[in-house]
């Protein structure tokens, strides 16, 4: 049984059929890109993984257990740095950790938090600002190290740098790669939903592309490439240059068959 084992989800909301019939295999490590137009489903389909909402039919497997609802083990950041902007960053970051570090005391959270704001390559000064005295840069870090700080083994990443400009967004890539990175032995399991076609390909050992809705896998594929691999080399790879093409074909023949 792979680590995560997604069987034949449909979803509606109402009358409106969003998701039908997907299915994965993911194994644990694997960092996961969903491609698909605006409106597909991809959101959807991250807040049933996350157990916001449960599935019409089919299921959710994550290390043998039927997902029933939400859950520590499943850390989520969205686009919108998903920060209270009445509290400091500090305390963002403390209080997300204290509904799971029920033992550790204040002093220790704290000093936890600061490890982990520089981990994502923030001052220790952050911990007292409030989100909206942060750049959107920062405040996603912030959301970041959030999620970095309370380890869970499965990370959910809705267009998380879709809002931010294009060198902040590349600086953050490599950051969440890092993180993914630091200790081959214990990845994280990744779901990372992009419209961007050279993000995925950037960061994804899978793809899967969700075709207009009621949504289906149009096409998925593993990649073989190095995790070490640059941009410069990404680019001049004959193999990625293929696959971005299709990737490029495949979603701009999705959105003209439904116009046509
Ligand atoms: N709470 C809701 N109630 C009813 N319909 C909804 C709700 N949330 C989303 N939808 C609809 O479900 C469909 C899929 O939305 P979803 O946000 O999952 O798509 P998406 O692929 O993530 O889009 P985007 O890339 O633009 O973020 C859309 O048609 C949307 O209008």
């Amino acid at each position: 049984m792979p680590f995560i084992n997604i069987r034949n989800i449909h979803f509606s909301y109402g009358e409106e059929k969003i998701l039908d019939n997907i299915d994965m295999d993911i194994e644990r490590g694997d960092f996961v890109c969903l491609l698909g137009q605006s409106g597909c489903g991809k959101s959807t389909f991250l807040r049933l993984l996350a157990g916001l909402a449960a599935p019409s039919s089919g299921s959710i497997v994550i290390n043998g257990k039927v997902v029933t609802g939400a859950s520590l083990d499943r850390g989520v950041v969205f686009q919108d740095y998903s920060l209270f902007p009445w509290f400091t960053s500090g305390k963002n970051i403390v209080l997300s950790m204290q509904q799971k570090f029920r033992d550790i005391t204040k002093q220790d959270l704290k000093e936890r938090a600061m490890f982990f704001l520089k981990r994502v390559g923030l001052d220790e000064s952050v911990y007292n600002k409030y989100p909206n005295e942060l750049s959107g840069g920062m405040r996603q870090r912030c959301a970041i190290c959030r999620s970095f700080a309370l380890d869970p083994p499965i990370l959910l990443m809705d267009e998380p740098f879709g809002a931010l400009d294009a060198v902040t967004r590349a600086h953050l890539q490599n950051l969440i790669l890092s993180l993914w990175n630091q200790d081959s032995g214990t990845r994280k399991t990744i779901f990372f939903v992009t419209h961007d076609v050279e993000e995925a390909l950037y960061l994804s050992t899978k793809i899967y592309v969700f075709g207009l809705k009621p949504s289906r896998v149009i096409y998925s594929c593993v990649l073989d490439k190095a995790r070490f691999c640059t941009r410069e080399q990404l680019l001049n790879d004959p193999k990625i240059s293929s696959l971005r093409q299709q990737l490029v074909t495949i979603l701009n023949n999705d959105i003209e068959t439904k116009l046509n």
